[in-house]
């Protein structure tokens, strides 16, 4: 029972494990945090991080020749699911004693890629996400262009991709069919079909399947045989620290003690501790949800940030649950302890046998159901593994993205998020977003390590360019930085063309959100037109009344806009109303633009390609 235990929290699903991500450094804070007013005290020293894949390595060629390792995996990913998974096939990979190199591609030489025929029997496994617009997570954006331009002979190198994507967007997977598709035509031979994970129906269950035809197909490619040895042996050894002064590693990304010593460059693995200056309510007393507006201090102009950027936010988990997971574990969270790494080749994680009967009460039970290691624990009282394995199968707590929703126009020193906070109900269970439930607890000058991620949505370089914006809900919130933008430009004097808004909440008393500055706006001419929908007011006879509706009936005045060279921005749902939005543009672009269905189409791929229809959206 253990094992099938365990096993479910290998594969659990990101947004319910990360509930209890963090808890190793919390464990390790714990003393320290409960006498000191800021929660990133002085006090640190190294203790191993839990995931320390921050080293550089430029010459992976040469370790994988003098290591005698055949196997190289890398990992395109964002929000850690595609490193997730290339840790688990390294894991897989043990069971025919096969060590793999897992490596992020940032922190290798790209150009060495070319050099993988020099490694005997080279396999190159991939695990890939897709962003934005078909593109590359940040991570893979260097290797990306590298196998773009390549024109080297990969002839000897067997290759096989595992894709991670989410279907309701409209480029499915681009990034792990590119790789297969030039893998290819670079000379490498795939040694098994290229698998498509999809985020909106089961993701997991998708690369269980191609996981089970992956193994055999590349063991039988290589005549490699299953070992009964390898792949029981734990990564950590768990160490209680007796040293009252012992300093404690604190979660920081790079840098140990980088939360304290702040030094620029800000990014990803070492982000920028920013002071919260505003935490407001939003949304109306009769609203059921809740919406926060948070101002971060970046002083000094240490993080630079352009209109229509995104701010990741690295939060730390409930503490609530973290004792809860202490009192399952019968662990002492007042006790400060280590994990020494005994394997320091091996990524983190082990495979549980996971049974493919498991899998359908896995779907329901954990991931339908969305229970976190915590319900489990509580609903299984006889399951109490070791603290360390645990951990062992903990990936790091990860930064969640909000698009900025201010102008460094207005204000430099200043970073502006709006966010729902994530909070429902299954059964008797509530079920919390980890960020924003963590962001809604804070209170101005409190801290919170941040930093910016570049965002290819812009305004137009010519001020006068009329555009579109179409953001229900918190998919105002760019336009928020871009009506701050061209407020500013107008008040320096210049000319700036028209802007038209459609903005849709439920409920004006509820969720109309930035109502008075968006009426100011409107007011003092920045704003031409704004349309607000309403999709759950009685006015309309019970009639849900959505962005896309207004669009539609304000069509003629849309497509003169559109022939007038206007830019279209759409933020928010990817689900339903990124889709909508999109067939109502091509229904506006034949029925009132009089172009045939595959002009409409070709019309809205060119002013893509011209950024001229622009989407931030998610799902
Ligand atoms: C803002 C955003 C944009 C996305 N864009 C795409 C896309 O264009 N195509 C696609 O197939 N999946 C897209 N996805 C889905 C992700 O690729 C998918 O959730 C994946 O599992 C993330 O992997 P990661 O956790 O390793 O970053 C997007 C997800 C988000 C949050």
């Amino acid at each position: 029972m253990i094992d099938w235990l365990l096993s479910q929290f290998d594969t659990m699903d990101i947004v319910v494990i990360t509930v209890v991500l963090g808890i190793g450094v919390y464990f390790f804070i714990k003393n320290r945090t409960e006498s000191s007013t800021s929660r990133y005290s002085p006090n640190v020293v190294p203790i191993t991080p839990v995931n320390g894949s921050a080293t550089r390595d430029s010459s992976f060629i040469s370790k994988m020749t003098s290591e005698n390792r055949q196997v190289l995996i890398l990992y395109g990913s964002q929000t850690g699911t595609g490193e997730e998974l290339a840790g688990r096939l390294a894991k897989d990979l043990h069971r025919y004693s096969q060590k793999a190199l897992v490596l992020d591609p940032e922190d290798m030489d790209v150009e060495d890629f070319a050099r993988l025929t020099e490694v005997e029997n080279p396999l190159v496994v991939l695990c890939v996400a897709t962003y934005g617009e078909g593109d590359p997570t940040d991570n893979a954006q260097q290797l990306h262009e590298f196998i773009t331009n390549a024109d080297c002979d990969l002839s000897g190198v067997r290759f096989s991709v595992f894709g991670l994507g989410n279907k309701t967007y409209e480029h499915y997977n681009e990034m792990g069919k590119f790789f297969d598709r030039r893998l290819e035509e670079l000379g490498a031979e795939r040694v098994y079909e290229l698998g498509l994970g999809d985020d909106d129906a089961n993701l997991e269950e998708d690369f269980m399947r191609w996981r089970e035809g992956f193994l055999p197909a590349v063991a039988a490619s290589f005549n490699w045989e299953l070992s009964n040895e390898a792949g029981n042996e734990r990564q950590y050894k768990f160490e209680l620290v007796k040293d009252p002064e012992v300093k404690v590693f604190q979660g920081e990304y790079g840098r140990i003690g980088a939360f304290e010593r702040q030094r620029p460059p800000f990014d990803q693995k070492n982000p920028f501790v920013a002071k919260i200056a505003i935490n407001r309510e939003l949304h109306g007393k009769e609203s059921d949800r809740s919406c926060r507006h948070i101002d971060f201090i970046v002083e000094g102009n240490r993080v630079r940030y352009e209109t229509g950027d995104h701010l990741a936010v690295f939060p730390t988990n409930d503490s609530q649950l973290v004792h809860d997971i202490g009192s399952l574990l019968d662990c002492n969270l007042d006790e400060v302890f280590t994990l020494i790494n005994t394997d320091e080749d091996s990524s983190k994680r082990h495979p549980f046998p996971c049974p493919e009967e498991g899998l359908k009460e896995y779907g329901h039970f954990i991931q339908k159901e969305r229970r976190s290691i915590i319900d489990i624990l509580k609903t299984f009282d006889s399951c109490k593994p070791p603290t360390e394995y645990l951990l062992e199968l903990l990936p790091r707590l990860q930064a969640r993205y909000y698009s900025i929703s201010s102008s460094p126009k207005l204000d430099s020193n200043l970073i502006s998020i709006t966010a729902v906070v994530t909070k429902y109900n299954i059964g008797d269970r509530l079920i919390k977003g980890v960020c924003t439930n963590y962001l809604v607890d804070k209170v101005a000058e409190d801290k919170s390590p941040v930093f910016v991620r570049k965002s290819t949505m812009r305004l137009p370089h010519r001020l006068s360019t009329p555009i579109i914006m179409i953001g229900p809900g918190t998919g105002l919130a760019p336009f928020r930085g871009f009506l701050q933008e061209r407020s500013w430009q107008k008040e320096q004097g210049k000319e700036i063309g028209q802007i038209d808004l459609y903005f849709g909440c439920r409920n004006p008393e509820h969720d109309y959100i930035y109502k008075e500055e968006l009426e100011a706006y409107k007011d003092n001419g920045v704003l031409s037109e704004m349309h607000v929908a309403f999709s759950r007011v009685n006015a309309n006879g019970g009639k849900k009344v959505y962005v896309q509706h207004l669009l539609w009936e304000n069509r003629e005045h849309v497509w003169q806009m559109i022939e007038n060279g206007s830019h279209i921005y759409v933020c928010g749902d990817a689900r339903n109303m990124a889709r909508d939005v999109q067939n109502t543009f091509s229904r506006i672009f034949t029925e009132v633009g009089g172009k045939t269905e595959a002009e409409a189409q070709k019309l809205f791929h060119d002013m893509e390609r011209q950024r001229r229809y622009q989407a931030d959206v998610w799902s």
